[in-house]
């Protein structure tokens, strides 16, 4: 039996090539994908059309044979199955109403779960399509960060008027986390009954806040949703992504439910080597510097592979790519991590 060496690396194992997947890696920067999105209309059509989501999934994978395939979705269907009204306006990022901080919206009362149906059937098919020694990764974002868009109604540039929100209605906010950590281990146990190998928790928004909130607002609620998954799927193991948590990454190690953690690009690699041992470690590099490319690309590369070489690590960026990103200089980086 092949176990995927994705699988291995998050058991524990120091693996050599490290294995690699990146964060975006299916999106705009690969003209393959422009063209299904261009077929499919807007990208949430794209995201509730499986046969099309599960093509675009394996598109970095015939591209690259990268370790690990990333479901094709978005964070923001959640707000969607408690009663949010979501769209892309193109540049403009997404758009929720009624958004919670200007109106009396109460998330508590649907839990519609119907939406995602489509969602399981992308990951039957991309497991279907998939080869045995590649992992297939399901993910939702984390309480905390879906209900910044879901409080401003669209994306924010700094936290204050969110945490304002929390402050000032602490029992709406309290509600709104737990329908969050609800509906999210539903869908994340239904991810994984479909197929999925592993899952991601996405926490884009744990920077700038006091190390209390993160730990009440964003390690709680993640570390009681990966639990309640594993319960019913034991084994299943869960990649957390606390994106800007400083040394709280600390806490976030602390906590036996995860058995990774992804850096974000400010995180000193030597430092989460020394530091955040006790977890397999994923991701760090600048996805600017494969924008750029070059020979800065390339040394930062070598570094981080060389970083982490004899522990258990997962090649991969501090965020997503860009959509400028050329597709050659992923390539290159592949190739460097294999060299
Ligand atoms: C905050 C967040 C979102 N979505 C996500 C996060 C957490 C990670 C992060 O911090 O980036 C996570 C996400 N979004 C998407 C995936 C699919 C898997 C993958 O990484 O390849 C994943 C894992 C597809 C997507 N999600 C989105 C796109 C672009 C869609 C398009 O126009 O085709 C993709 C490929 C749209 C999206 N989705 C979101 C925003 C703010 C936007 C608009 C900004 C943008 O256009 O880049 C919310």
């Amino acid at each position: 039996m092949h176990e995927a060496i994705f699988l291995k690396a998050l058991r524990g194992e120091a693996c050599h090539p490290h294995p690699v997947w990146f964060m975006r890696q299916a999106g705009r920067y690969l003209p393959e994908y422009r063209a299904v999105r261009e077929k499919a209309g807007s990208f949430l059509d794209l995201c509730f059309s499986p046969e099309m989501a599960a093509d675009v999934t394996l598109q970095p994978i015939r591209r690259y044979d990268l370790d690990a395939a990333i479901l094709f979705a978005d964070i923001l269907l959640m707000p969607m199955v408690l009663g949010q009204d979501l769209a892309f306006e193109s540049g403009e990022g997404p758009k929720l109403s009624p958004a919670l901080g200007s109106s009396e919206f109460d998330p508590s009362l649907l839990r519609n779960m119907d939406i995602v149906a489509p969602v399981y059937e992308t990951v039957r098919l991309v497991r279907a399509g998939l080869a045995k020694e590649k992992a297939l990764i399901g993910f939702a974002g984390a309480p905390w960060t879906v209900a910044t868009y879901m409080i401003a109604g669209h994306g924010v540039k700094d936290t204050a008027a969110l945490r304002r929100f929390a402050y000032d209605q602490p029992d709406r906010f309290a509600a709104l986390i737990s329908a969050l950590e609800d509906v999210t281990i539903e869908y994340l146990c239904g991810q994984v009954a479909a197929g999925a190998d592993a899952l991601q928790l996405f926490e884009s928004w744990a920077s700038g806040l006091p190390a209390d909130f993160v730990r009440q607002w964003c390690l709680a609620p993640a570390a009681r949703i990966a639990g309640a998954v594993k319960k019913r799927h034991p084994g299943v193991p869960v990649l957390a992504f606390p994106k800007g948590a400083g040394s709280l990454y600390l806490d976030f190690a602390a906590e036996p439910v995860f058995d990774g953690l992804s850096l974000g690009t400010e995180v000193d690699w030597q430092w989460a080597r020394d530091n955040l041992s006790a977890k397999t470690l994923q991701g760090g590099l600048d996805p600017l510097l494969v924008a750029a490319g070059g020979d800065g690309m390339r040394d930062a590369a070598r570094r981080l592979r060389d970083t982490f070489a004899g522990s258990p690590y997962i090649f991969n960026l501090g965020h997503g790519f860009v959509p400028d990103t050329p597709p050659e200089n992923v390539a290159e980086l592949v190739s460097i991590i294999r060299e």
